[in-house]
């Protein structure tokens, strides 16, 4: 708690504020870099020049220093950044904040991990306090990020930068408890939020009003400002005064004179510092590309996931279902280090509580796009890993950007399939150094085989596996660049056999006499990859007569490998290995069986109906195929149910659309009865500083939306699945 002043102390700092704040302005005047001038040609002042004032009427100069202490900045604002350890500027910070000072507007490219958090975060806070922004005075700057952790982590930014100024700020991200969110938004001066919250404020609190606004941000600028927000980016925008300073920053930047001219920007000073680099990527990054066929990419995960047990790998899969599948089925597989897994249908305080586990500890986090741009793991990502190819080139930069941040090293690896080679040469198009990798076969351990055997085990991991199968497809199937992605060329059966279904699940939007009419089992293999199939053998098998005829040397290295599992692994490993037998019905590769003469008959002897002693496997081969007719019965009602669901869940859109309407109608109406005076509300005082106020407003529910009412009715689904089941 700060101690309260007496009268002549306020007045003196207030008279010491208004003072600084003539002397910043002076000297930004003085100083200020011509428009368009790159202030990285300049050549660097020396470390020991003056700083300020030097007489009367001459001034340090700031435009070419290196240093944040030579910049025309508010001692709040020095001190703030000192103490969070900052010294000297990254060549974003000392190209655009002698610029963004001036109050102009920012089109700001630099690499991943550069800094560009500081060179909006300090214009904001500068701009704020010149303008003498006070706590009545209401909402000055917003910014906007495109992810809910990327927003949490820039309000951290800012509280520990900006902790010396008296300015309110607030963090607004879906999953927070939005009434308590709309009891403090009138009294912020700084928001940090995600455009669909935002809109939410603007739509429905009453009183909310950012017409004085001074600074808007886009971090992510071209993520934001693309067609996935493009609905409710141009209605915030339509809501804020035109007259204010906008800053756009990314690591890969917009360029579209359309997106441009939406965000009506002045005169912007388009800065990108590496524009002559010879990479786009950080220079301490290594990145390799393998080539993988589709039904190794697990099996080439979970090898090298073993080969790095003392890493921090980060691991992207580009849907929910899929991260969810890997995370389940690898869990119970135990590689020996900690496993984690976010997506965007996980409650929020379980998101934010996993990225805080993924930060203090080594262990792999198995995420889709949603941590893909902006997050700063502070102790440092060692490896990312793309298993699925990203949607375009911005992509891969940003993923492989959560690693070799600021002066650190860093290492990636992307899994390319036979079919997405053409990524390989937009990469290096793109000025992207990968060194494109053959796979070490040699350490390839097989899990399609152990994954079919968990299948059969745990019910309900395979309607998991069936529908991260079918998201997967179906996410190639929409994508626009077909040049990359043709789903065409899937080997689709294949795909299912190694995360270990019984049967290819039903894709209705495919035509199959399209897609890859390769007979399961058969390889996709290119010859640059040869990667050994005989790890693993048992598990995937031809329903031929010849099911369960196997050498003895085959079973004796399945039961091997179970066996080792079972005391690395404790119970989990021995549930696999009681149930080893059950296999599925797809087939290992034209695999030579054989019948082993020499193999010791089993001891039960079990007799038919007449009473003749039947061989025991064959009682054995009936259970079995029992069980695989149950599986696939299951599966067609799963493909049954997913329908229905599919089609609730777009009836249940369109009502909720056509509410939304009504509402905005009814409201439209409504505004135009209401008197305006109400709208002029005084707004009460809420320090900066006081995080308790912040934290308040922050979630302790989870909001109930879209998602997780699907995702209760996934639950809902698995759970009548599983009571089939038993
Ligand atoms: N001037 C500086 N001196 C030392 N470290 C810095 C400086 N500026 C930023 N950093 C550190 O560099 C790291 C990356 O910064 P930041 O997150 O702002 O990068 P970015 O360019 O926004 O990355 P991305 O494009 O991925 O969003 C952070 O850990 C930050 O604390």
């Amino acid at each position: 708690m700060k101690k309260p002043k007496s009268k002549q102390l306020r007045i003196q700092s207030r008279t010491s504020e208004v003072q600084e704040i003539e002397l910043l302005e002076k000297w930004i005047e003085f100083g200020k870099p011509e428009s368009g001038s790159n202030p990285l040609s300049l050549p660097p002042l020396p470390a020991k020049s003056p700083v300020g004032r030097i007489d009367e009427s001459t001034y340090s100069q700031f435009a070419g220093c290196t240093k944040f202490q030579q910049l025309p900045l508010s001692k709040n604002t020095k001190d703030g950044v000192r103490q969070a350890g900052y010294r000297n500027m990254t060549n974003i910070q000392r190209a655009s904040l002698p610029h963004a000072l001036c109050g102009r507007d920012i089109l700001g490219a630099a690499k991943t991990g550069s800094g560009k958090t500081l060179a909006f975060i300090i214009p904001v806070l500068e701009k704020l306090y010149k303008a003498r922004w006070g706590l009545e005075d209401g909402l000055g700057s917003i910014i906007l990020s495109p992810t809910r952790e990327l927003a949490d982590q820039l309000f951290s930014v800012l509280k520990s930068v900006g902790k010396h100024h008296g300015f309110s700020a607030g963090l607004l991200i879906g999953g927070n408890e939005y009434d308590e969110e709309k009891d403090h938004v009138n009294r912020m001066n700084i928001l940090i939020c995600t455009p669909g919250r935002l809109l939410k404020h603007m739509d429905a609190t009453p009183n909310f009003d950012c017409s004085q606004l001074q600074v808007l941000v886009l971090d992510e600028a071209d993520r934001i400002l693309d067609a996935g927000f493009k609905k409710e980016v141009n209605a915030i925008i339509s809501q804020l005064p035109k007259y204010r300073q906008t800053l756009l920053f990314s690591a890969t930047q917009t360029k579209s004179v359309k997106d441009l001219a939406r965000l009506s920007l002045k005169d912007p000073e388009y800065i990108a510092v590496d524009e002559e680099a010879i990479a786009a990527t950080p220079s301490r990054l290594q990145q390799k590309v393998m080539l993988v066929p589709l039904d190794q990419k697990l099996d080439m995960l979970w090898s090298f996931i073993k080969a790095h047990l003392n890493s921090r790998i980060l691991v992207f899969l580009s849907s929910c279902k899929q991260v969810r599948f890997v995370y389940e089925a690898f869990k119970k597989l135990r590689p020996g280090i900690p496993l984690k897994c976010l997506h965007g249908r996980m409650k929020q305080i379980k998101r934010t509580f996993i990225l805080q586990q993924f930060v203090e500890q080594r262990s792999v986090l198995f995420s889709t796009d949603v941590s893909s741009r902006g997050l700063d793991f502070n102790k440092g990502v060692d490896w990312v890993v793309q298993v699925d190819c990203p949607d375009d080139v911005a992509g891969y930069i940003h993923r492989v950007g959560r690693t070799a941040r600021y002066d650190s090293a860093g290492r990636s690896v992307l899994f390319l399939l036979p079919s997405e080679m053409k990524m390989l040469e937009r990469l290096q198009e793109k000025k992207i150094p990968v060194q494109f990798d053959k796979a070490n076969t040699k350490r390839l351990q097989s899990v399609s085989g152990l994954l079919a055997a968990l299948l059969a085990k745990y019910t309900d991991l395979q309607p998991l596996a069936q529908r991260a199968f079918k998201t997967y497809v179906k996410s190639i199937y929409k994508q626009k660049d077909k040049e990359v992605f043709d789903v065409t060329k899937l080997p689709i059966d294949d795909f299912s056999a190694s995360l270990g279904l019984p049967m290819t699940p039903q894709l209705r939007y495919l035509d199959r006499k399209n897609v890859d009419k390769k007979m399961p089992g058969e390889s996709n293999l290119v010859p640059e990859v040869p990667v050994k199939k005989d790890s693993v053998k048992l598990l995937r098998q031809k329903p031929t007569n010849n099911l369960f005829e196997e050498s003895e040397e085959e079973e004796e290295e399945e039961l091997d490998l179970l066996k080792s599992k079972e005391t690395a692994d404790g119970e989990e490993g021995k549930a696999i290995a009681a149930d080893h037998l059950l296999p599925t019905t797809r087939v290992l590769k034209k695999k030579k069986l054989k019948i082993n003469v020499h193999r010791p008959v089993g001891t039960r002897v079990v007799f038919d109906e007449e009473g003749n002693t039947l061989p025991p496997l064959a009682t054995l081969a009936d259970m079995i195929m029992k069980r695989y007719a149950e599986m696939r019965e299951d599966m067609k009602t799963r493909d049954q149910e997913d329908k229905l669901l599919d089609r609730q869940r777009r009836k249940e859109k369109r009502i909720k659309e056509k509410k939304k309407q009504k509402r905005a109608r009814d409201e439209e109406l409504e505004d135009e009865d209401e008197d305006e005076d109400t709208r002029n509300v005084k707004k009460s005082k809420v320090y900066f500083n006081s995080d308790s106020e912040e934290e308040e407003g922050r979630s302790k529910v989870a909001l109930k939306t879209d998602a997780i009412s699907l995702a209760e009715q996934e639950e809902l689904a698995l759970k009548l699945l599983s009571c089939m089941h038993s």
